[in-house]
């Protein structure tokens, strides 16, 4: 192990990168308050400036992912669809499978430049985790509970609002709805057998009204589906935690672009083309088994620099009275100081794990299992 892997691994530098995030978010999410009354006067100015204020945030996970653990992030497409990447908006479909899946989708953004203004179908206890969750809500991401007679009409008016959106965005949906796991998976499968569909064998079988709910309402706006299908290299299960110790990953993504036209209006025919796609994608994932690479070219962008140069302003930024803070601390020879300080240091530790929890699969919801899939029908 050379001495920057040694270095990466140190939970030292894992505490230093968790109280850059945290200080820096709470400071965003500090201003994004202050962008409150902006909003009656101007709020497409309103949106911009938090478009903005949301990618210092987003872009230092990113720079963790590209820069610290060098994760690569192959992308396979068409020549003719990428330069149409980042120029327009989309409703992105992806798996549900990994720990940090949501992460490479942020890459992506970053690299096509949609970082600050990306949009989900966010579960929402997901509101409530500090800094994404706060941020997230001046970003007008769409929030959903899971029950769709609460649902529907919320995540509707959601959609809405973002029709006049000023700058361009990717939608992402995970229609599994959960992440992956193997009981999941098996409830799942018992449910597309009791409506005569056919198995999926590395997929959940995909909810669709959220699907329809969202092409609906955003039809004449968002000019695309991007069919986004996930995997990584050497069976490799890649987690936040092996990010922050510079472990490095190669993602490879499968990307279709699908004119969201061809998407039937009617809710059953609209219903049928996902489970369709989803029988494709269930075939892509069969061929990387089988192959170690999905269909078609790889057109991969570049990673740029600005995710690397928001994260070092934002460690000058706090780290500096940081730096002051502890030095007095050290200088007053305060054991009661001192102590506390210990605490805080503990807190701040145990709170930021609580958070990488957020993305563990083995502290994922029962969302998708029996008793669900009972009530739901
Ligand atoms: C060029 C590069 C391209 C791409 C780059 C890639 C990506 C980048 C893009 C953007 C990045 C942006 C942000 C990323 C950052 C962070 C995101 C992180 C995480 C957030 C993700 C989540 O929170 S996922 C969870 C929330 N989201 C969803 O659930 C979406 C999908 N769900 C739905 O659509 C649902 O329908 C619903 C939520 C709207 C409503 O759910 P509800 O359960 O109430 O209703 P359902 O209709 O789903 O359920 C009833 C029907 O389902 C059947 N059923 C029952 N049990 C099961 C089962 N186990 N599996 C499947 N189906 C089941 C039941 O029979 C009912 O059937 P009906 O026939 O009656 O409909
Ligand atoms: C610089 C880096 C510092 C590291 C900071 C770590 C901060 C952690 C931020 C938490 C972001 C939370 C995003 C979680 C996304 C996710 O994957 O949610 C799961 C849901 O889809 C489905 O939930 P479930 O039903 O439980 O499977």
């Amino acid at each position: 192990m050379g001495l920057l892997q040694f270095l990466k691994s140190q939970f030292l530098c894992h505490l230093i990168m968790c109280y850059v995030f945290l200080v820096s978010g709470l400071i965003v999410n500090l201003i994004q308050i202050c962008t409150l009354p902006l909003w009656l006067v101007s709020k497409q100015l309103a949106r911009k400036i938090n478009i903005r204020l949301a990618y210092c945030i987003a872009s230092q996970m990113v720079a963790a992912l590209e820069w610290w653990s060098g994760t690569e992030c192959t992308l396979y497409t068409d020549p003719k669809s990428y330069p149409l990447y980042g120029k327009e908006n989309a409703v992105v479909i992806l798996n549900h499978s990994f720990e940090i899946d949501f992460l490479c989708g942020w890459t992506f953004c970053e690299r096509f430049g949609v970082l600050g203004s990306s949009k989900v179908l966010a579960k929402k206890e997901l509101a409530y985790v500090p800094v994404i969750g706060w941020m997230w809500y001046f970003l007008e991401i769409v929030f959903c509970k899971r029950k769709w007679e609460e649902d529907r009409t919320t995540v509707a008016q959601s959609l809405q609002k973002l029709r006049d959106y000023p700058e361009n965005y990717w939608f992402l949906l995970f229609c599994e709805g959960t992440r992956f796991t193997p009981k999941k998976h098996q409830f799942s499968m018992q449910v597309a057998e009791s409506k005569g569909l056919p198995k999926l064998k590395y997929h959940l079988l995909p909810r669709t009204k959220g699907f329809y709910v969202t092409v609906q309402n955003l039809r004449g706006t968002a000019a695309a589906i991007y069919d986004s299908t996930l995997n990584f290299r050497n069976n490799e299960v890649p987690t936040l935690l092996g990010i922050l110790n510079g472990k490095k990953y190669h993602a490879d993504l499968y990307v279709r672009r699908i004119p969201l036209e061809s998407v039937p209006e009617d809710e059953a025919e609209c219903a049928a083309w996902l489970h369709k796609l989803y029988q494709e994608k269930d075939g892509f994932q069969e061929q990387y088994a089988q192959t170690g690479r999905f269909p078609g070219p790889i057109v991969s962008p570049p990673r740029r620099p600005w995710s690397l140069i928001n994260w070092l302003f934002w460690s000058c930024v706090v780290l500096y009275p940081l730096g002051l803070l502890i030095a007095q601390l050290l200088s007053s020879g305060s054991v009661l100081t001192i102590a506390a300080a210990v605490v805080v240091c503990s807190a701040v530790s145990m709170g930021m794990r609580w958070m990488i929890g957020q993305t563990e699969i083995d502290k994922s919801s029962n969302y998708g299992i029996k008793a669900t899939a009972l009530n739901n029908n």
